[in-house]
């Protein structure tokens, strides 16, 4: 493979070789790569030429959809979410350069806030009422919008009730939804979430992937970044990534079934277990029990398995 050089991409300038445009609706990435500049950890340019963080990634979002990325750790996941998010310069501590085209299309200009697996960091009032006025205020809005955008995210993010309450006394999952709200009140057109539910309880977490799934319901696009697969009934595009490539992007339910010419699914080849349900599915198939569609969460199976009975 033919790697830019660290020195070079220093002599001609970090961004150089990504063209940024927005000359379309979707958001577009075309062979876009993503390289260590060797500044990071003290690495010499000769590693660091060496070290691609994304590979040649082709990639089309469409406003409205619910997306899916998941991929073992350190699969580029993050950095890809960066990337999307306007957040070049960002990746690896500003230690990395890309190169190829990216079309910004519907998520504009601004780099985008994203909602991680630490929402305190990005907490800045007392409250949920006061955090997302002190953000509003921030980021210049007219104070007569203020109070409506904040109240009206707020509710979208089911945490009207809880405005007053002080931060410190609600739940991960109901800060996780605060940090969402704070993205709504923004405006954003791409709603993006990093391992948002990894330190959560499953009461949590299911209160949070309901909240979202709302958001996407009222027309907001979603990036649903996780090494889980948690969350995948939800899910209309999946897209898999192995060693800074996409190696998967398509349907939950292709993403478990190996294709016509391949021995195990996408699923298997990334190194993850289907569900329970999935794999009860499969091995009725095996005894010639077609369960369609397929069930990809308990109460799916139950009905799967009423029809078939019926
Ligand atoms: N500051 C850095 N210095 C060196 N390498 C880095 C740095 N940041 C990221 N990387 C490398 O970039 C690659 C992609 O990392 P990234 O965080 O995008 O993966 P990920 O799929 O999101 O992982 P995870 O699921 O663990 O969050 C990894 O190999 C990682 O080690």
């Amino acid at each position: 493979m033919d790697f830019i050089t660290a020195s070079r991409i220093r002599e001609e300038g970090r961004w150089y070789f990504l063209t940024i445009t927005t000359s379309t609706q979707a958001l577009q990435l075309k062979d876009v790569s993503v390289y260590m500049t060797g500044q990071a950890d003290d690495m010499a340019d000769s590693e660091a030429e060496h070290v691609q963080l994304l590979s040649s990634i082709t990639l089309e979002i469409e406003p409205g959809q619910w997306i899916q990325l998941v991929g073992p750790n350190g699969s580029g996941k993050s950095t890809l979410g960066m990337l999307l998010a306007g957040h070049a310069d960002r990746i690896a501590q500003g230690n990395a350069a890309a190169e190829g085209m990216m079309n910004r299309g519907f998520a504009g200009n601004v780099p985008l806030p994203i909602v991680t697996q630490d929402p305190e960091a990005s907490i800045v009032g007392q409250t949920p009422w006061e955090d997302l006025i002190l953000l509003l205020e921030q980021q210049g809005m007219e104070p007569d919008a203020v109070f409506n955008a904040a109240e009206a995210s707020l509710k979208r993010c089911r945490l009207w009730e809880l405005r007053d309450r002080k931060v410190d006394t609600i739940s991960g999952g109901q800060k996780q939804l605060l940090a969402a709200a704070g993205c709504l009140a923004c405006g954003v057109p791409l709603l993006l979430f990093d391992e948002a539910d990894t330190m959560l309880d499953a009461s949590s977490r299911a209160a949070v992937h309901a909240a979202a799934r709302e958001l996407w319901q009222s027309g907001m696009t979603v990036l649903w970044i996780s090494h889980r697969l948690d969350g995948l009934k939800h899910t209309d595009r999946i897209i898999g990534m192995d060693n800074g490539r996409i190696v998967y992007d398509g349907s939950v339910e292709a993403f478990y079934l190996p294709g016509p010419d391949e021995a195990v699914s996408p699923c298997a080849q990334l190194g993850y277990e289907p569900p329970y349900s999935v794999q009860t599915a499969l091995e009725l198939a095996g005894l010639g029990f077609q369960l369609t569609p397929l069930p990809l969460s308990p109460d799916m199976l139950e009905e799967a398995v009423k029809r078939l009975g019926g």
